[in-house]
């Protein structure tokens, strides 16, 4: 409409894109709250200015449990009411999962949108998404967070025109459509994310057959995952302050300090208060971790919350059945610790073995982590007694290139190899084993 005037001068340049949402933020404090509300809300606030709405006020409440009705007591509700009208918000960001009769019920008192933590960060993944399939995971978990909520949001909100946070992205469309509908979409959702599933095995398959080791960077969002693998492979992963910059992973060949080759993985990070089937819709990119054969935790310890955001990819991992991998914890962003070194890292003393301190962005303490990580893909590998017949020089190969051969003879029945290789090639050694190696099992 505007789109003649000049931007130059004392004339207000005018943008095209939507007016801008202004929130309030709303946060309970209840006796099982593993974090404290306003850290909690601090973190709420960098989704809101991810998803690029102005944080405008904050409320909130201690409870012994959250009010069934309308989550937050009624005097707290009137307050809201009031700081609603005083600062023009056109939105409500509650820090927990709302139930739909408690969504409707508070659209109801205070005439605006209400959203709660889950669909805000589905907002942002939808935004993020970029393969084919990110996009489908986010529809899924949308159509699935939004069936039950389906047709209140489309004659109460959408027949106001209204749009924007947490009304975007790839589920948008299914906002005008029935609860039929939805459901057969979600189906037929499924079976496509079956059909990238099934890809991805394949793919998985393909690299093992390769041979190489895989390590999987996990870690709460923003720990510094992508800055880490861009420092390590050159890849041109995005990494940014913002929360959930990765959502689709990406894997690059990283050459370890004795010459192993590995397969290093950036996939998404994790955050606290993240609903189990959010994460589920997210299964097919999260098996990646499931395959790694090391994971790496990055953590960013500068963050006043680092204790209880790796406690928290500690339970998403378990909840994920990864728990028992190995893993090294890289302790990152010490370069904002010691401003006044121009290299060299503070020392920790009494850090556990597979604890690392680095800054991904300086590049300090990558060699140790790489080392730790190389000693870890070692200690996996197996003792191996094999007559391999000289059919077999494939299997010769491989042991040769993968694995640590000790002695090495050849017999008239074959290649007579012991020595050590890693664990996930003794099953194509396996019918091979001398009697020896069985008997050391
Ligand atoms: N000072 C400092 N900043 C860092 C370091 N590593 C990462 N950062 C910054 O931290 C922010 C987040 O980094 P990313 O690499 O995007 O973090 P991530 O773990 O990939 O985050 P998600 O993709 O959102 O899960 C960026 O602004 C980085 O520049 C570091 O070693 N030192
Ligand atoms: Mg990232």
């Amino acid at each position: 409409m505007q789109d003649t005037i000049d931007r130059v001068g004392p004339i207000k340049p005018v943008s095209t894109a939507q007016p801008e949402e202004l929130a309030i933020l709303v946060g309970v404090q209840t006796p099982d709250s593993k974090w404290d509300v306003n850290s909690s809300l601090d973190e709420l606030e960098r989704l809101a200015d991810t998803a690029d709405v102005k944080v405008v006020g904050r409320i909130t409440q201690r409870l012994a449990a959250p009010d069934p009705r309308t989550f937050i007591g009624k005097g707290k509700l009137r307050e809201l009411a009031d700081m609603k009208n005083a600062t023009g918000a056109t939105v409500v960001l509650f820090d927990d999962e709302l139930s739909p009769s408690q969504e409707r019920n508070l659209e109801d008192e205070l005439k605006c949108k209400i959203i709660d933590r889950s669909a805000l960060i589905l907002d942002i993944f939808a935004r993020r998404a970029r393969t084919k399939e990110g996009r489908l995971q986010v529809e899924l978990a949308q159509l699935e967070y939004r069936l039950p909520r389906l047709t209140r949001m489309w004659t109460h909100l959408s027949r106001q025109g209204v749009g924007g946070v947490g009304l975007r992205g790839p589920g948008e469309t299914q906002l005008e459509v029935d609860r039929r509908q939805s459901r057969e979409r979600i189906t037929h959702i499924k079976r496509e994310i079956e059909q990238v599933r099934k890809h991805r095995k394949i793919l998985r398959e393909h690299r093992k057959a390769e041979g190489l080791p895989v390590v999987s960077l996990v870690g709460y969002t923003n720990a510094g995952k992508s800055t880490l693998l861009n420092k390590l492979a050159g890849a041109d992963v995005l990494a940014e302050d913002k929360l959930f910059a990765t959502l689709d992973p990406t894997t690059r060949q990283v050459r370890l300090p004795a010459g192993m080759l590995s397969l290093w993985t950036d996939t998404v990070g994790f955050i606290q208060k993240l609903p189990t089937d959010l994460v589920a819709a997210f299964r097919a990119t999260l098996e990646e971790i499931l395959e790694a054969d090391v994971l790496v935790h990055v953590v960013d310890i500068t963050h006043e919350n680092a204790e209880e955001q790796a406690a928290t990819v500690n339970e998403t991992l378990r909840s994920l059945g990864a728990a028992d991998k190995p893993t090294v914890v890289a302790l990152n962003k010490v370069d904002k610790l010691a401003p006044d070194l121009d290299s060299g890292l503070p020392s920790l003393e009494d850090l556990p073995d597979n604890y690392v301190l680095i800054s991904a962005e300086l590049g300090w303490g990558i060699d140790t982590l790489l080392s730790k990580v190389e000693q870890v893909l070692e200690s996996n590998l197996r003792e191996l007694d094999v007559l391999l017949p000289y059919s077999e020089g494939a299997l010769v190969d491989l042991f040769h290139k993968y694995g640590q051969v000790r002695t090495e003879e050849f017999t008239h029945a074959g290649t007579h190899i012991r020595g050590k290789l890693p664990e996930k090639y003794v099953s194509l050694m396996r019918r091979y084993e001398t009697a020896e190696s069985r008997s050391g099992d």
